[in-house]
């Protein structure tokens, strides 16, 4: 079977940070000029955009893979560089988006809704920012974050004020096509359409949509023929219009039989909980006997409805190809729309969503894990994790500074009581894009007390440390954790230690 474009999974990339960078002052005569150098620019973010003029998802079918551009370095001279531009990705109206587990992450209805999909990373400071009291002339900067990656699925469900549904071939297509102006593929064969069409009918003083939903089969509602994507397009109509055809010559099939037969579909779908979806069972339904210029179908149509009618469906026999019986039943539809408007609340104004943080990301969490290689010690939390990809490791002050960033959200004193000991393996990060670190704690006031900092390990198993002995080690690290950390605290309040990046 073809390409689908109603679903599509997007690999979104967004930009990335660009580099603080370290530079010094340069005058003549002025030896000691200051670090001036300038913040990188923030990448761009990846936002989707509800735009009504776009109708179907066949651009993202073809270009699956999208990428922001990244922030510029910053440069001498105090210049900062510029942001990366956001990059706008425009969707129809009532495209969802969702992980590839299927978690809804944004139900984009109505013009200019938008959904940040994937952020930016942050500029890295330049060494101008980073220079405080304590430090006043870095010779280091922070190097820009990486912009988000992510996969997301895009779904596209048909607004409709009408769904016409049937089997292949029963004239769906068609009837869209002398309804209104939309001119969608008609075939004799099943499975003409395969993503629903839209046409606009006024009628009535009432302008409404009808969407062709591509033919249904039995078994549909289990995923058989081309099955739920179809159901799914149904599940945003308000009216079901049954279109029979009633000049199949397929053994088997009769006008009721069809009809059961999708009506089984309908009730076996389980519509999306997460969008406030309604049973199919509960929407209005109509019925069209199509195909009525053919003179037996016009029989069998005269033949069955009044059984139809008796089920209390509203029925209509007409010819698409002829184009009988069309008006009564635009008119018709006109009403059906029109009760279902006043029974439901449609409009919904055009909104921006904005997504939920996972976590409270002011703070971290420590994981201890015993793997193959040892215990593990793992340090999750967004500012902990984007602060090691801010660090050049290649520049002895910049990892120093790291270490104070980390010490001072308390991330050693936590390490510790976890039972982190110098040497111990330490992750910070999400375990798939980890940073790994011997840990060497550094709070000074500390050092002795740790114990371990110097000492050789061979020498270490001759002394076994009593339970005493351990709980006094242990008092006494957390002591002397405390002391620094009550350093930190007044380095603080003192307004030295406010951390320059902290947006
Ligand atoms: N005689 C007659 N043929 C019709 C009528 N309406 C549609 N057809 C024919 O039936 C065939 C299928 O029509 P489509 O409109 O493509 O049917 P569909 O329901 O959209 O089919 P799928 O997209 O495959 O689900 C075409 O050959 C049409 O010409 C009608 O009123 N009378
Ligand atoms: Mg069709």
């Amino acid at each position: 079977m073809a390409s689908f474009v109603d679903r599509v999974i997007l690999h979104l990339s967004a930009g990335n940070g660009g580099h603080g960078v370290a530079s010094v002052h340069r005058e003549k005569f002025k030896p000691l000029g200051g670090p001036d150098g300038g913040n990188g620019g923030r990448g761009g973010n990846i936002i989707f955009r509800v735009d009504p003029q776009i109708t179907t998802l066949l651009e993202y079918h073809h270009g699956p893979h999208r990428t922001a551009p990244n922030g510029r370095p910053g440069e001498g001279g105090e210049r900062n560089g510029a942001q990366g531009a956001d990059l706008v990705l425009a969707v129809p109206d009532g495209t969802v988006l969702c992980t590839r587990d299927g978690e809804v992450l944004a139900d984009m209805v109505g013009a200019g809704t938008e959904y940040v999909a994937a952020q930016g990373g942050r500029g890295g400071l330049g060494n101008k920012a980073l220079a405080s009291q304590r430090r006043k002339a870095p010779g280091f900067a922070l190097k820009g974050v990486p912009g988000e990656t992510r996969e997301v699925v895009l779904e596209l469900k048909v607004l409709a004020d009408v769904a016409l549904i049937g089997f292949p071939s029963a004239g769906k297509s068609s009837l869209v096509s002398v309804l209104s102006a939309a001119r969608p593929k008609i075939a004799d064969y099943p499975f003409t359409t395969l993503v629903p069409n839209l046409g606009v009918v006024t009628a009535g003083g009432e302008r409404f949509t009808v969407a062709d939903v591509p033919g249904l089969i039995p078994g549909a509602s289990e995923g058989k023929g081309l099955g739920l994507r179809f159901l799914r397009h149904v599940e945003r109509c308000h009216v079901l219009v049954h279109v029979i055809d009633c000049a199949t010559l397929e053994p088997g099939r009769d006008p009721l039989s069809d009809l059961d037969a999708i009506e089984h579909e309908l009730a076996e779908y389980v519509p999306d909980a997460s969008l406030g979806g309604m049973p199919l069972a509960e929407r209005v339904r109509m019925v069209v006997l199509n195909k009525a210029d053919v003179p037996e179908a016009r029989e069998l149509a005269e033949m069955v409805k009044p059984d139809l009618e008796a089920r209390g469906l509203e029925v209509h026999i007409i010819s698409a190809v002829a184009h009988t019986g069309l008006k009564e039943l635009t008119f018709a539809l006109a009403r059906a729309v029109a009760q279902a408007r006043a029974e439901h609340i449609v409009i919904e104004p055009a909104r921006t969503i904005v997504r939920p943080k996972a976590i409270d990301d002011s703070q971290f969490q420590i994981r201890r894990s015993e793997t193959d290689e040892g215990v593990v010690f793992q340090v999750i939390g967004e500012r902990p994790t984007r602060w090691v990809r801010q660090t050049d490791f290649a520049n002895d002050e910049a990892v120093g500074y790291l270490a104070e960033r980390l010490n001072r959200l308390g991330v050693e004193e936590e390490l510790l009581k976890a039972g982190a000991v110098t040497g111990s393996t330490v992750l910070i990060g999400p375990e798939d894009d980890a940073v790994v670190f011997d840990w060497q704690p550094t709070i000074s006031a500390g050092a002795e007390l740790l114990g371990q900092r110097g000492t050789d390990i061979r020498l270490e198993d001759r002394h076994r440390p009593t339970r005493g002995e351990k709980r006094e080690s242990f008092h006494g690290k957390m002591d002397a954790a405390a002391a620094a950390r009550a350093e930190l605290d007044k380095d603080r309040r003192a307004g030295v230690w406010t951390d320059p990046d902290d947006a």
